[in-house]
């Protein structure tokens, strides 16, 4: 059995996790954590009735023993605190919080290798979305002219989406830096051309009634080709969280994308 603890349980992601933690035979729900928590356990909210788990509102509170696995799905100005807390405590996170920067995520990299223990940071779950950056990759080498659109529901704090940041990264190694459009262009009104990576425009949409969608468009000469993936709901996440789960601790350093251990 994997003891696993959840934070960020309030929001919709870790409402989420901390049921497939429930359902699952393999995993134990040992205890949850969301500073905005002012209940003792779990089994106070009616949809979590007789799961009498701790609730944590402090980082403080939670001791080194109580879990193997630490899901961390919270916020971009909370994620890197609370994984060097899992990883100094012994837990192994599997992190799907995004808006981490990459010095952050280096640091993190360095101390989980120190101490051997293993993690994973997904910037997306979704098996749609995973292949969606593989095959971005494989088309870049072939199609140089790229924009990255990514669709959000309206509660999103971070752009671009992690997603985003990462088909873009996975995109630049395959690809040199290339100023895209024409050299000339102008934006007559700020931020018309989206955010730039290594030359790549990333446009971010937020809309209520969306969950999380992105589309890649390459260009050429005479033709066009675009990638879609649609996550329609946060229970698709789930499986890619369950096996990071499952497996995290086999390793003893802490990765970066879910393709490495599926
Ligand atoms: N990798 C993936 O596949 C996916 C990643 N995500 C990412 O997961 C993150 C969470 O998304 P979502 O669930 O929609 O966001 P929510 O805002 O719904 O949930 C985040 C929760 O974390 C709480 N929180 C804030 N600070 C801390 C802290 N220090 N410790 C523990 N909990 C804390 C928030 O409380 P409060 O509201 O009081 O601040 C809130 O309850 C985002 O970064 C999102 O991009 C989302 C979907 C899939
Ligand atoms: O905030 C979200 O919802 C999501 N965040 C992740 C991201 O920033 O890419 C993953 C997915 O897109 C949903």
């Amino acid at each position: 059995m994997k003891k696993v603890i959840v934070a960020g349980f309030k929001g919709r992601m870790g409402n989420t996790a901390s049921h497939m933690v429930i359902d699952h035979k393999d995993f134990e729900l040992v205890g949850v954590f969301d500073p905005r928590a002012t209940e003792k356990t779990l089994g106070e909210n009616l949809e979590f009735k007789g799961i009498d788990v701790p609730v944590y509102s402090k980082v403080a509170d939670i001791a080194s023993s109580t879990a193997d696995v630490w899901i961390d799905f919270t916020s971009p100005t909370s994620v890197y605190e609370n994984v060097k807390f899992a990883i100094e405590n012994g837990i192994s996170p599997v992190v799907g919080t995004t808006g981490m920067t990459d010095e952050q995520v280096n640091e993190l990299q360095k101390l989980a290798k120190a101490k051997k223990i293993g993690g994973l940071i997904a910037p997306n779950f979704g098996i749609s979305a995973v292949l969606l950056m593989q095959f971005a990759q494989q088309a870049a080498k072939y199609f140089p002219n790229v924009e990255i659109i990514e669709m959000h529901h309206d509660n999103k704090l971070d752009a671009p989406s992690g997603t985003a940041i990462n088909t873009a990264k996975l995109i630049a190694e395959v690809r040199a830096p290339k100023q895209q459009g024409n050299p000339q262009e102008k934006e007559t009104l700020a931020g018309a051309r989206g955010a730039n990576y290594e030359g790549m425009h990333i446009h971010s949409v937020r809309l209520p009634g969306y969950v999380a969608h992105e589309q890649v468009l390459f260009g050429s000469e005479g033709e066009a080709l675009t990638i879609r993936q649609d996550s329609f709901d946060r229970s698709s996440f789930m499986s890619g969280v369950a096996v990071a789960v499952a497996k995290v601790q086999d390793y003893d350093e802490l990765l970066v994308g879910l393709e490495h251990i599926l």
